[in-house]
């Protein structure tokens, strides 16, 4: 199952909001309808994200038809609506950040053909960055799984979260094939549910033993002896490394670090944003109430009771053991660490 693929002239989605009860792919000719696709969390996870927005300015590209001085303001549009899809995941604006430079590199291009190939390379460079990191993080994180580690897992950072493989369960993916007789517990990840219903599939597809867990049953475990360690992935990591991950996230950190368990946040560099100084600089998305009323159309609350439903928290540095990227593992003091890594080539 592959979350998109670009198919020349459209982008093909697999439709996660329905997964795992329905299995379905929707193909967006327009930038409008890549935007949409993000709002409704069709396509979802950081990396995946940002692909999707690259893609998406590539249809914007294409669907543009008036004449080559029109495009830059025509494009300027086409990245603010994909821009104002989801604040927190910054792999969407380090993306969008790539196409814009690759379209000013274009500016004494006179065929429009050719500046919507350039683009096209660049979105496809892109998306085979983040398989490439994504197979790197795996490695580097391999080694720090013991075997027969007991793995604590939140949200889904896998193969629907990115183009392929996945950071956090890319880790749990590259340790299962390398023989260690691992076992993930999936947190089901309350309002939306992406740890039941993704990633308990993609380790059920992958025979990776899983067992899924309500998201207030994470301490009973840890004080239980159950957990060895814990693996999330990240929306995006501010300069002193402070997290910001699914909405959850954060309980689960003070919980491991109660509980002297190592928690490891598995993401490529794509999601360091060294502009933002803290964890409390990091935009965090706040989701319609229904999300919390409802399970999947299903009422679960009076339907006038006032909701609250941020869609992540952040975690702050000091509870993170250390953070696996694809040019390897950053530890403490992370304002320093994570600054070397990044200027690192
Ligand atoms: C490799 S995905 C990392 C994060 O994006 C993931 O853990 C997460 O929080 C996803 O949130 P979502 O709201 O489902 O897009």
């Amino acid at each position: 199952m592959k979350s998109i693929e670009w198919l020349g002239n459209a982008l093909r989605i697999l439709d996660q909001s329905k997964l795992p009860v329905e299995i379905l792919y929707r193909d967006a000719v327009s930038y409008e309808s890549v935007a949409e696709a993000i709002e409704n969390m069709e396509v979802r996870g950081a990396p995946a994200i940002g692909a999707a927005v690259a893609y998406g300015f590539v249809l914007g590209a294409l669907e543009y038809q008036g004449d080559r001085d029109g495009l830059p303001s025509f494009m300027e549009k086409v990245q603010s609506r994909l821009a104002e899809t989801r604040p927190t995941a910054v792999n969407l604006f380090w993306a969008l950040r790539r196409m814009e430079d690759r379209l000013r590199e274009c500016w004494d291009m006179d065929d429009l053909d050719d500046v919507r190939r350039v683009l096209t390379e660049e979105a496809n460079r892109i998306a085979e960055d983040d398989r490439r990191m994504n197979r790197l993080i795996g490695e580097v994180g391999n080694e720090i799984v013991p075997d027969k580690a007991n793995i604590l897992t939140h949200c889904n950072a896998g193969a629907l979260a990115t183009v392929e493989y996945g950071t956090a369960l890319g880790v749990i993916r590259s340790a299962h094939l390398a023989g260690k007789m691992i076992h993930v517990y999936a947190d089901e990840t309350r309002p939306l549910l992406q740890g039941a219903r993704l990633t308990a599939l993609e380790l059920l597809e992958e025979k990776i033993p899983v067992t899924l867990i309500t998201d207030n049953m994470a301490g009973y475990l840890m004080q239980q002896g159950k957990i060895d360690l814990v693996i999330v992935g990240a929306d995006r990591i501010a300069a002193n490394g402070d997290t910001a991950n699914k909405i959850g996230t954060y309980s689960v950190a003070v919980l491991a670090n109660a509980h002297g368990i190592p928690f490891y946040v598995a993401a490529p560099t794509s999601t360091i944003d060294l502009k933002v100084a803290n964890g409390q600089e990091i935009p965090i998305e706040e989701r319609p109430a229904n999300e919390v009323r409802e399970c999947f159309g299903v009422s679960v609350a009076p339907e006038e009771v006032k909701v609250f439903n941020p869609a992540f928290d952040v975690t702050p540095a000091k509870y993170i053991t250390g953070i696996i990227t694809e040019k390897g593992m950053v530890t403490a003091p992370y304002s320093v660490n994570l600054l070397k890594l990044m200027v690192r080539s």
